[in-house]
Formats: C-alpha cells, structure tokens, sequence
C-alpha cells in the first residue's frame, strides 16, 4: 500500500473497514450547468472538505481552463490533509497539464481517464486495440508522474465485460493505484453495481493490489444505492459531491453516503473519516455559491429534513425524538429538530412552542390560542414564531376590552370611492355601519368613528409585516391622542385592513381604560346608535 492509499483518521477498527471519500464538487459537480464557482469559493470549498474529513479532493480539471489549473494549483497548495487530484483525459498534455497543477500538494493524485463503452469509444474514435494502447501509454507516462494514479473507464456500466476486464488489467498493470468505476449516465442498478465491483475484483489480475472506486450518477434516482451496493462488492472509495450537485440528475450526494453508513453500520460494516457534524456548514456553503438550492424533502441536509409540522408526529416527537427521526440534528451539524406550526399542528406542539417562546398558558387560554392558530394556519402556510407571539398578545388584549371586531367587509379597487360595512360589539351589543373614504383603511376608520363617537385625534399609523411572504401577517400599529393623552393600539392579521381596524379599535379600549383611570365615567362616551 503507497502511502497515498493509507486512509485517513485514526477512527478505523477492527471491526468496520474503511471506506475513501473522494470528493468531486469542485470537479463534476461544477460541470452542472449554471454552477460555476468563483476561484474564491473553490478554495473555501476545498478546506471546508479537507477540514471535515474528506479523502480525496477532486479540485478541478487542470487542462480546461486557465482559471481551473490556477484553483487546483492553489488547493494543492493550501491542502492540510486531504489528497488533491486533478483530472485529465487520456492524452499526454492533460496529463502533464493536470500534474503541474496538483504536484503542489503534500498528497497529489492524477485521474486519468477515457470511455470504454462502444458508443464512447466512438467519441475519439478509437478501436478497441488502439485504446488499450492508450490506456497502457497514458497511465504509464501518469504514474511515471505521480505515485498515486486513479483511472476510469468512463461508461464502464455499458461497457462489454470482457473489454472492461481487460482495460482494467492493462490499467493495473500500468500503474494505476485506484480503479474507478464510473456509473458515468446513472444506468445501472443496486445488484449489478455490487456485481461488477465483486467480479472485477475476483478476476482482474492484480485486482487485489488497488482500491476500486465506485463513481455513480442519479439519472434514475439510483446513485446513493449503487454506491452504497458498490461497496457492498468490495468497491473501497466513493466518489460523491455535496448535495448531490452534478452533471443533469447530479452525482452521488456525500451526505447521504456519510449518514447511511453511519445510521445502519449494523448490516453496513464500513466506516468513513468524516466528521459528519460538518454537513449542514458545506451543504449551505455550496448551495449559496454555486447556486443551486436544496431542495426542502432532500435527505439529510433539505430544510424538511428535521423538522415536523403534523400534530401526531409532532407530539410523538415530544415525547421521543426517536419515534418519527432516524438521525440526531446534531450529527448533521442542525442544533435541534424543528416543529413547524402549520394547519396540521396540534395542541401538544403549540403548547411547548408557546413555552419555548415564554408564554406559559392555562388550559382555556391555550384552547382559545389555539383555535385562532388554527383559523390563522387555514389562511398561512407556516405560523413563524412571531405570528404565535401577536397571537398571544391579541388574546391577552382582547380578554377585557369593551368594543370588539365582529365583522368586516371593505369593497377596495382602482374605480372609488372605497367603502368599508363594519360591525362591533360595544359593551356586549352589536352595532353595524357603513362608510366610505380615501382607500379602504380610511373608509374602515370611517365606519368605527360612526360607531364610536370620540375626539381622539390619529397621530400614527404604521404597517409592518410580521413575517414574509405575501401570507404574511401584517402587524398594524396606530397612536392616538385625546386631551392630551396618548394611547396606542396594535393588531396583526394577513388581512392588513383587518389588522389596521382591530389596532384602531385596541387603542380605543385603551382610551376608555384611561378615561376611567382618570375618574371619568367611561360611560361619557357616547355611542352613535345607527345599528
Ligand atoms: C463524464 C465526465 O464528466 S467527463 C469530463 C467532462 N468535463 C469537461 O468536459 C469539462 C472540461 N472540458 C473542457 O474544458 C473542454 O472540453 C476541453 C478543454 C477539455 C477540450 O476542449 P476542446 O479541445 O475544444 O475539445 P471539445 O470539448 O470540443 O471535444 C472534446 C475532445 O476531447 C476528446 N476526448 C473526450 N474524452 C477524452 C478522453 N477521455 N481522452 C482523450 N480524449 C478525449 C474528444 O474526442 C474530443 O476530441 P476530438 O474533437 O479530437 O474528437
Ligand atoms: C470522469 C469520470 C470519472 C466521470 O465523471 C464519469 O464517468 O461520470
Ligand atoms: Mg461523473
């Protein structure tokens, strides 16, 4: 075994063999289209990688562009630990081009490579004798470079068995140190990926000395399984990006690897030298510079990953994390699981949200939260921390106030006058009016001066959004002023009219509170009767 074979970490025992992670975000997963990085980014990338544990870094393809050989060049140089290989056809200037570029690490590697299939061996036009014939020349002259030599027959899942078997040998026996199998158009299945690693490595000549690799696409949904059955077949490396990024479907996802083979080492035997507590870091990091957003239902790192909005989950969440998840936030790098309010929602999640937030209620008092919760959930796909709150805070207010919001129905548009039909109860009887004004909150604060007669004067009104989206609840806050004393109002709602109406109508309860408070009989107060 060269040194560069020697796998890293120190966490390697006697029951469990240890498998390579090849990483090759910064290779084929920047070949998706759309995903280029930055010469900045891939270096952020590759000591995020080479920090968490990673094996082998595939930092870029030397030959391509002038901008590829600059970044591989400089992660060889900044590297730590991990290897830093480089990719590179099979031709000699490649070759030459990609070992000036990764000579700079402490640990290089040079992947060479060509498509063994008929329909590949078509692309350069190659026979099946002349290519073995490069093969032989390419990776000798590689390895004549470099101690640590990979090579892959590109499409060797199309690839007839006994060519494969045979460039694979003459691969060998010219100096190839890690033999990758490359699943290059995600066509294979778990029993074959397993199949062929087991078969190559049983009659190969020379099979024994070198790692098999397996390097799988996820055309068909497939890559974390034939991966995963690859190395059930004896395959030593997988080759893997972050978040799966990679040509069309994208490539095996490090992730989900990393996690499989460490949730059920009971029937996977294997083990990795990643520090699996860093996923979530790199998986953000790579979505934001290259682009790509997680989807929310992807494994292991997706914005739904850890979290649970039903009631029944989310209480058996509570009472045991282990019921509805698989894997502790923690190992991923998330600080705890989240219980998403939503319209599924239960009354166990909403009390323990609600005493995460600090509001420790009495049983009526949440059974009143919650049936405004759910009435908000029906109208809002997710209830943020902050719609919870306002939620809390209105059903305090509203407990002693003596003028309430029944109803309300505003006609608004570009063809005015706006016109606003409201209906309040004022100390236990229901009043209605209706008025109109300058756009739809004014036509509304029409119709509550018609039903509560009062002098005070608006001094403030503004409108903020409690949380985004356009379903955002919209927290309305108004100031008013009567005889010198000040009063304010607040109210959230998604409907900011509504909003506005019951924050105009929280500063007059408030109003009549001071009027009391100064040793005037609120009862001064005269109501219009035009109900
Ligand atoms: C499955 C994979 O991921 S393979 C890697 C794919 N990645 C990339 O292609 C990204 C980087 N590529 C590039 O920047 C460019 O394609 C370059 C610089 C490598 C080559 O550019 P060009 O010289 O303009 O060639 P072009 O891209 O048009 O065609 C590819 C050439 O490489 C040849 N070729 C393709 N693969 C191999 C190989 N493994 N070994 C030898 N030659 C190869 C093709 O036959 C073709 O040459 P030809 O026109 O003489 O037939
Ligand atoms: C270059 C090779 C290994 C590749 O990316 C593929 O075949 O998918
Ligand atoms: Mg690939």
């Amino acid at each position: 075994m060269t040194q560069a074979d020697q796998p890293r970490g120190a966490s390697a025992t006697a029951s469990k063999d240890r498998v390579k992670i090849f990483d090759t975000t910064l290779r084929d997963g920047e070949q998706s289209p759309g995903a280029t990085m930055t010469h900045d980014e891939k270096l952020e990338i590759a000591s995020m990688l080479d920090e968490m544990g990673v094996d082998i870094i595939e930092a870029g393809f030397p030959i391509a562009s002038d901008g590829d050989f600059a970044a591989v060049s400089e992660i060889a140089k900044n590297a730590r630990q991990a290897i830093i290989c480089g990719l590179a056809r099979a031709n000699l200037k490649d070759i030459d081009r990609c070992w000036e570029a990764v000579r700079h690490a402490a640990r290089p590697r040079i992947h060479t490579f060509i498509g063994t299939s008929p329909l590949h061996r078509a692309i350069p036009n190659l026979t099946r004798d002349e290519m073995a014939d490069r093969i032989h020349e390419t990776v000798t002259h590689a390895r004549n470079l470099c101690e640590d030599v990979q090579w892959s027959p590109m499409d060797a899942t199309r690839t007839e068995w006994d060519y494969l078997a045979r460039v694979v040998e003459i691969a060998i026996k010219a100096g190839a140190t890690t033999i990758n199998i490359p699943d290059t158009v995600g066509y294979t299945a778990p029993v074959e990926s397993a199949d062929l690693i087991r078969r190559l490595i049983a009659e190969v000549p020379g099979a024994a000395d070198v790692t098999f690799a397996t390097h799988c696409h996820n055309d068909l949904g497939m890559a974390t399984a034939n991966s995963l059955a690859a190395v059930e077949g004896g395959a030593r490396q997988i080759e893997c990006t972050i978040n799966g990024l990679g040509e069309r479907a994208g490539n095996t996802a490090l992730e989900e690897v990393v996690m499989a083979l460490k949730v059920r080492g009971d029937i996977l035997p294997y083990e990795t030298g990643v520090d699996s507590r860093k996923i979530m870091a790199i998986s953000r990091r790579v979505s934001a510079v290259s682009g790509f957003p997680v989807q929310f239902n992807k494994a292991i790192v997706g914005k739904n990953a850890f979290a649970h909005e039903s009631g029944i989950h989310q209480d058996g969440m509570l009472k045991n994390p282990e019921n509805f998840e698989i894997m502790r936030p923690v190992d991923v790098g998330l600080t705890e699981t989240s219980l998403v309010m939503g319209k599924h929602s239960g009354r166990a999640a909403l009390r323990s949200k609600l005493k995460d937030l600090g509001y420790d209620l009495a049983d009526n008092q949440l059974q009143d939260v919650f049936v405004r919760f759910k009435a908000l959930a029906d109208r809002k796909k997710e209830v943020m921390d902050d719609d919870l709150i306002a939620l809390v805070q209105a059903e305090e207010r509203a407990a002693e106030d003596r003028i309430r919001v029944e109803r309300l129905r505003v006609v608004c548009g570009t063809d005015g006058p706006q016109e606003a039909e409201l209906t309040l109860t004022v100390d236990g009887e229901e009043r209605s009016s209706t008025a109109t004004g300058d756009g739809p909150v004014d036509a509304a604060f029409n119709a509550v001066k018609a039903l509560v007669d009062h002098s005070a004067r608006l001094q403030l009104y503004q409108v903020s959004a409690v949380t985004e989206g356009t379903d955002a609840q919209a927290t309305v806050t108004v100031r008013m002023e009567e005889d010198g004393r000040i009063v304010s109002g607040q109210s959230a709602d998604t409907d900011t009219v509504v909003a506005s109406v019951k924050a105009y109508v929280n500063a007059l309860n408030r109003l009549l509170v001071r009027r009391e408070k100064a040793g005037k009989d609120a009862r001064e107060v005269s109501y219009k009767d035009v109900g």
